[in-house]
């Protein structure tokens, strides 16, 4: 049986994403949802360059919502297109649908909203979803804890437009106890797709962990991945520590409403 797949989102992330969901051979993508009518009623597979239909598009201005997510039913929503996309989730979670929210900037009210739907069904939230900057999260915590000392300073890199800084970089300060304000330093140039680093100072040396996202299908592979993993999990609130088990620290993200 195939895990059937709504997008929301088919701009420059989502269409990535959408690409390597039609690939994957046990996700199947139902519906793509995005803001304007662009392309609305052809198949994302085509587009895609796919020779089958998958994934017909549709325009959240057009669709009637309390009868789309019953008529339309998917197992998962992957969403990958704006904050305000989360008034959507709770009629598609109503018919069981589970969510993955990649969205990496919400505010104080939608996360209050993702805990409260949790109650409802299987919620994965990550402002960055990709398998490795686990790695870089958890090596920082380790690292941390070997050298409380080291002066510690984040940067984050990307593509000249990203407006917000980067939800990924919020979380590793929060993770690691730093002041948002005062560790996290923003980089926009050109087309960088996403790079984090973490520089430890000591007095005669430095340690820098560094994950680059080379391409935004590493989005589309983790997003899949969470899918997968939710799939086999009750309601409730998670995070991508959680999907990817790096819990060795001992001390993984707790689920907080940023001021
Ligand atoms: N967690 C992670 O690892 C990552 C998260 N992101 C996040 O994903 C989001 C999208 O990024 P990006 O692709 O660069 O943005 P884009 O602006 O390129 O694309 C946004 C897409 O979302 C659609 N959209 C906007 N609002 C809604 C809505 N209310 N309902 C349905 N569709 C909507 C737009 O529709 P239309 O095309 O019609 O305008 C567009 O297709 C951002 O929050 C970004 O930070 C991105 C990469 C990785
Ligand atoms: O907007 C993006 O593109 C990305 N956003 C995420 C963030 O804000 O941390 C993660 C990723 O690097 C790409």
């Amino acid at each position: 049986m195939k895990i059937t797949i709504g997008m929301f989102g088919f701009g420059r992330t989502g269409s990535v994403v959408a690409k390597e969901i039609i690939k994957d051979e046990i996700c199947e993508l139902s519906w793509v949802l995005r803001k304007s009518t662009a392309m609305e009623g052809k198949y994302a597979s085509r587009l895609l360059g796919f020779d089958h239909n998958e994934g017909m598009i549709y325009s959240i201005e057009d669709i009637d919502s309390e009868a789309f997510y019953q008529d339309n039913h998917v197992d998962v929503i992957i969403d990958f297109s704006s904050a305000s996309a989360i008034e959507n989730y709770e009629q598609a979670a109503q018919y069981g649908t589970r969510i993955v929210s990649a969205i990496s900037k919400y505010d104080r009210f939608h996360l209050e909203q993702l805990k409260a739907l949790g109650k409802q069904t299987a919620v994965l939230y990550s402002p960055n979803i990709t398998l490795g900057i686990n790695f870089l999260i958890e090596a920082s915590k380790v690292l941390q804890r070997i050298a409380p000392h080291a002066d510690i300073e984040i940067i984050e890199e990307h593509f000249r437009d990203k407006r917000d800084v980067s939800g990924t970089a919020l979380r590793i300060a929060e993770d690691l106890g730093l002041d948002k304000r005062q560790h996290v330093n923003s980089i926009r140039v050109g087309g960088i797709v996403g790079k984090h680093e973490v520089i430890f100072g000591l007095p005669n040396q430095t340690i820098r962990i560094v994950h680059e996202s080379l391409n935004r299908a590493a989005f589309g592979q983790g997003a899949i991945y969470a899918a997968k993993w939710l799939m086999g999990k009750d309601k409730g609130i998670y995070t991508m520590e959680e999907a990817v088990a790096l819990n060795f620290v001992n001390n993984t993200h707790v689920f907080e409403v940023d001021e």
